[in-house]
């Protein structure tokens, strides 16, 4: 995590395609801690992948787990979202691959989005027969509005680069990842002169029904989370998406 004029690259390093399990949840979530402790003047998130930037939840963290294990599992995801989504310093994801699922939410819960072109982002858990729970539909139509984030979570589309940013996904379009991180810098270098506590200030305020529509129901959250995958035909579905996902690699 490289600090650079008090501005910190995230660069998430979990190949081969930055799936979110426990520890690495465990390891956003501590980076976060830092960072806000170090007083960082803003973030960059990105990924070590050339053509994924997370490819979200591990699937296989879901798939048959053991039930304390799903909690905690679940609980850390809450933990590292509630610290991203209410950063004081400014953020900016540099979308350098494919971000489905929780990998649109790393995105979606930073303030400023920068994409590569030829990748695909979005919330398409509906499209494998799960559901994306309240905030991640939050952080969806906080970004693009209701009749979009409607549509779209519906469908679980997945947006091309081009699409997303014609609906208001991403603020830009770079032409590779050092494009992205250059913009991703002008976008954190055109918010330094603003004082720093009006400008969280203002960030809270926008953030804090959806902040505390999680904070002061996480632990229905968790039960809704744990009741849904433990039933047996959610579990046959992941089964069969884990399946067709190593089939594609076979
Ligand atoms: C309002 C009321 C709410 C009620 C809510 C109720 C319940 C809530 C319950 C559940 C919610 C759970 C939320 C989940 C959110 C998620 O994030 S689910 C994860 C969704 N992710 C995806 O669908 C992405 C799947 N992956 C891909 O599409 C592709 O892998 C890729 C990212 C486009 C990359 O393609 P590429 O060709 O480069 O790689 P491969 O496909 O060959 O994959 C390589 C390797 O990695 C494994 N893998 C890929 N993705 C995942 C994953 N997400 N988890 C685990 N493993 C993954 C893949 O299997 C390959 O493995 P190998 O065969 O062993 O090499």
């Amino acid at each position: 995590m490289p600090l650079k004029m008090g501005v910190a690259t995230v660069t998430m390093n979990r190949p081969p395609v930055n799936s979110l399990n426990t520890e690495h949840l465990e390891t956003l979530h501590r980076t976060f801690i830092r960072l806000e402790n170090e007083k960082c003047r803003g973030m960059i998130l990105t990924s070590s992948s050339p053509t994924v930037f997370s490819a979200g939840l591990d699937i296989r963290e879901m798939y048959k787990p053991e039930l304390e294990k799903a909690r905690k599992f679940w609980r850390t995801l809450q933990d590292m979202w509630l610290k991203l989504y209410s950063s004081p310093y400014p953020t900016v994801a540099a979308i350098n691959g494919h971000a489905p699922a929780g990998g649109c939410l790393l995105s979606l819960s930073c303030e400023y989005r920068v994409i590569v072109p030829k990748v695909r982002m979005g919330l398409n858990e509906t499209q494998l027969g799960i559901v994306a729970p309240q905030w991640f539909q939050d952080c969806m139509r906080n970004a693009i509005g209701e009749r979009e984030a409607e549509k779209a979570l519906i469908a679980g589309r997945m947006f091309s680069s081009e699409e997303a940013l014609k609906v208001g996904l991403v603020d830009e379009i770079a032409q590779n990842k050092e494009e992205c991180i250059q913009k991703a810098e002008a976008f954190l270098a055109s918010q330094a002169n603003l004082p720093m506590l009006a400008r969280k200030t203002v960030k809270l305020g926008f953030r804090h029904q959806t902040l505390s529509r999680l904070l002061t129901g996480r632990e229905a959250d968790t039960k809704i989370f744990i009741d849904y995958i433990f039933q047996p035909k959610v579990q046959k579905g992941l089964e069969m998406y884990l399946q067709s996902l190593s089939k594609k690699a076979a």
